[in-house]
């Protein structure tokens, strides 16, 4: 079942069962991250490029479009994750936000520079994340919002970067309200990785499907009799 939203002008697809049926798609990405952080303004702002003020809360909308990302056109999907309230909900994620990690190729985790709380819960939701890919790198965005509100500032600047920078993450600070360059940067940086990550799988595949040439046993022989040549040259050099 697919619908429209009127107020958004998007396809809204509500979340399968199981994420994994989803088929054909070239890119899926995951947008968490605690309550008003901005998670559906910055998708909005993407994929229409207007700033829409309020939303109602959350219940996990998965947007579908086509955008064109540095020439090419993708279909993109972007799952507007249901929020993750409290740090106490991180040990044990409810089934929706972890089915959505299980779904999704590329993660973007936006906290607000005006909550100190949501940035709290970045790390445990990179953890979870991690846990869930324990064998790939999986591409992960950090995203501060909310920069044009300065005066309300909890998280500084310095304190994003070097979460991201422990974490092995890419960091941005934006205005999703302010500057739609900036959004658009946050989708690139995902779309880049999560393209990086289908060309090493690709690559590893194709690597371990490659029968080493066999060397040439001509090749081989005259390298031999020039060793044995050599050695024996240096032999009667000695008794000399
Ligand atoms: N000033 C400012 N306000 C923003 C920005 N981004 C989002 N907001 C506002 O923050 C509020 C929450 O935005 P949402 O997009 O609904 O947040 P959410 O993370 O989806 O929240 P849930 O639906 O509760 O999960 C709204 O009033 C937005 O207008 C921003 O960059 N700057």
């Amino acid at each position: 079942m697919r619908f429209y939203n009127m107020s958004t002008n998007l396809l809204l697809v509500p979340i399968p069962e199981s994420c994994d049926n989803v088929m054909n798609r070239d890119i899926k990405i995951a947008v968490l991250g605690s309550s008003t952080v901005g998670k559906t303004a910055l998708i909005v702002r993407f994929l229409t490029k207007r700033f829409i003020g309020d939303y109602e809360s959350n219940t996990g909308n998965l947007y579908s479009r086509l955008v064109h990302i540095e020439g090419e056109q993708l279909s993109v999907q972007v799952q507007d994750t249901p929020c993750v309230q409290a740090q106490a909900e991180c040990a044990r994620f409810p089934d929706l936000v972890s089915r959505c990690i299980h779904w999704a190729e590329g993660f973007i985790l936006v906290y607000s520079i005006t909550d100190y709380n949501s940035y709290k819960l970045i790390r445990p939701l990179y953890q979870h994340i991690r846990k869930m890919y324990p064998d790939t790198k999986v591409p992960v965005i950090i995203v501060a919002n909310k920069s044009d509100l300065l005066h309300a500032r909890q998280v500084q600047t310095n304190d994003g970067i070097q979460l991201a920078n422990e974490l092995g993450a890419t960091f941005l600070e934006i205005s999703t309200r302010e500057n739609y360059e900036d959004v658009y940067d946050v989708f690139q940086h995902a779309y880049k990785e999560v393209s990086k990550l289908h060309m090493n799988n690709n690559g590893e595949k194709r690597r371990g499907s490659i029968i080493p040439r066999p060397k040439s046993p001509n090749m081989q022989d005259l390298k031999r009799r020039f060793k044995q040549a050599l050695s024996s040259k240096v032999k009667s050099g000695a008794t000399l």
